[in-house]
């Protein structure tokens, strides 16, 4: 099995591209507040450039379900990945419109299983998302074998370690591989992806 990568803020034609020629598996657009949010017109143009193989996803942190779907259905995205405190009923909504469903959790008290709101894949987050700011994985609390992936302060140096902590299904990093914040940086993302993947030992 290979580690699934997604490489989260993207904003340029060489940010899609770089990912895509990297062999990154999902590609992440910022549709809340943050400095890399993106509009939909422009998230559609970056969309049209990534292939079948590579999953488009939009990341949206307490927006209204309309909201969601309107800007899901104008960007072409083919996943949602949700950072809010949404309840089972607005998982169950967005579902029939066929989006693969991301569910981000932060890190903490409670143990999330993929699946329990209908999501197709769990993230497991930094409180804050988007801040680069790593969590105790040695602490993850995300049962073997779920579709899980991990985030939250990952880089080219640390995520090799931090998968064989954690054994996670897949990884997310935006703030590791730019160049300062919402600016990515072509050859960190290339370097993650390589470091993601190499000698990975998955549970
Ligand atoms: O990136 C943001 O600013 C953001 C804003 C609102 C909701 C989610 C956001 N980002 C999600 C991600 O980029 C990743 O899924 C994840 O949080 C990893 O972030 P990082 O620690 O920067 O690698």
């Amino acid at each position: 099995m290979t580690l699934f990568v997604k490489i989260c803020g993207l904003r340029t034609e060489q940010d899609v591209d770089t990912a895509v020629e990297a062999g990154a598996d999902a590609v992440g657009f910022v549709f809340s507040d943050s400095p890399r949010r993106i509009d939909p017109a422009a998230a559609a143009r970056l969309v049209a450039r990534v292939p079948e193989s590579v999953l488009t996803v939009g990341v949206f942190r307490r927006e209204p379900l309309d909201h969601v779907r309107s800007v899901a259905a104008e960007s072409g995205i083919r996943a949602v990945q949700l950072h809010g405190p949404e309840d089972r009923g607005y998982y169950a909504d967005l579902a029939t419109g066929g989006w693969t469903l991301i569910r981000a959790a932060a890190f903490g008290d409670s143990v999330p299983r993929c699946g329990e709101f209908g999501e197709d894949m769990l993230l497991l987050d930094a409180p804050v998302p988007g801040s680069g700011i790593a969590w105790d994985w040695s602490r993850k609390q995300v049962a073997a074998g779920e579709r899980w992936l991990l985030a939250g302060g990952l880089t080219p140096e640390n995520v090799r370690e931090a998968v064989d902590v954690t054994r996670p299904w897949g990884v997310d990093v935006s703030s590791g591989v730019e160049a300062s914040r919402g600016v990515k940086n072509p050859a960190l993302i290339t370097a993650f992806v390589e470091a993601a993947r190499a000698g990975a030992v998955l549970g």
